[in-house]
């Protein structure tokens, strides 16, 4: 099923950072969520898990995404922060479990075989199962990236919503998370992922919806959005686009800053 997102509108200190963004986020593809900093990327994220106070509606297999119990939303949809750190004293694999309580039983005290199971497939997805019993705060800032993400897949979500998680990645992380996501699609998860590095989100999204100054500025195929037109007025960049014919997607070639044209979020 895909995400619906319907006019969201988020205020802060009175301060509009998002209005009526609408989009809608396909089924079993990864859709790209683009724009440069303080475009209300993490905002919407937020939005739609109701973290954040929003009028307007997201919808995702019949349910109303913010207003969804919360335990009931965590067995739907898993959500992979910037940096959350909150499970510092626990192991890596303890944290990873965490990502299964959403589908334990009340009177469930440890996880079952099957829950063991999940956990060990989301280790070795996110090549995270020979680090299983180090503690999580020893890790470096990727390998903490990775157990966000794989406490994530334990949740077993039919919707991921990942908030820039290749930030701390190296190249081959980079593709190995995204070669992830596309078979996470392929198996039917609607995927919905905040970046900025635009050639990977050209190469690997299916889908894109570009923020700018907490507004849609544009949505569709990468070929249609990533343009130099709109590269320059969004995020400020001259740049040309060169085929690869290899990828069959465009690449990227910025050439240099210059002003934006586009409307930005009011200090
Ligand atoms: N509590 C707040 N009060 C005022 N403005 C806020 C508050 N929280 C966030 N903002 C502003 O909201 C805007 C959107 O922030 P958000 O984190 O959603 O952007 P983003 O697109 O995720 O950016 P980045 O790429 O830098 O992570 C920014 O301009 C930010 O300064």
């Amino acid at each position: 099923m895909s995400l619906v997102v319907s006019a969201i509108s988020v205020r802060k200190a009175a301060k509009p950072i998002l209005a009526d963004v609408s989009f809608t986020a396909p089924s079993g593809a990864v859709t790209g969520l683009i724009g440069p900093n303080g475009a209300g990327k993490s905002t919407l994220l937020a939005a739609l898990l109701g973290l954040v106070p929003a009028t307007g509606a997201a919808s995702f297999q019949g349910h109303d995404l913010p207003a969804m119990p919360r335990r009931d939303r965590a067995r739907m949809v898993a959500l992979v922060e910037q940096s959350a750190s909150t499970e510092e004293r626990l192991s890596v694999r303890d944290v990873v479990a965490l990502g299964r309580i959403p589908h334990e039983s009340a009177w469930q005290s440890a996880p079952s075989s099957a829950d063991a199971a999940i956990i060990d497939a989301a280790l070795a997805d996110t090549g995270m199962t020979a680090y299983a019993t180090r503690r999580f705060d020893t890790l470096s800032g990727g390998e903490q990236q990775r157990v966000h993400l794989a406490r994530a897949l334990a949740q077993q979500p039919r919707l991921l919503l990942l908030d820039e998680p290749t930030s701390h990645l190296d190249i081959a992380g980079q593709l190995q998370l995204m070669a992830l996501l596309r078979t996470k699609a392929a198996a039917g998860v609607t995927v919905l992922i905040a970046l900025h590095d635009l050639n990977l989100a050209a190469r690997f999204c299916d889908h894109l919806v570009l923020l700018s100054g907490g507004t849609r500025a544009a949505e569709g195929p990468p070929g249609e959005v990533l343009t130099p037109a709109l590269l320059q007025a969004v995020y400020g960049v001259t740049a040309r686009l060169v085929p690869d014919p290899q990828a069959g997607r465009p690449l990227i070639v910025y050439d240099e800053a210059v002003p934006r044209t586009s409307p930005q979020i009011p200090d």
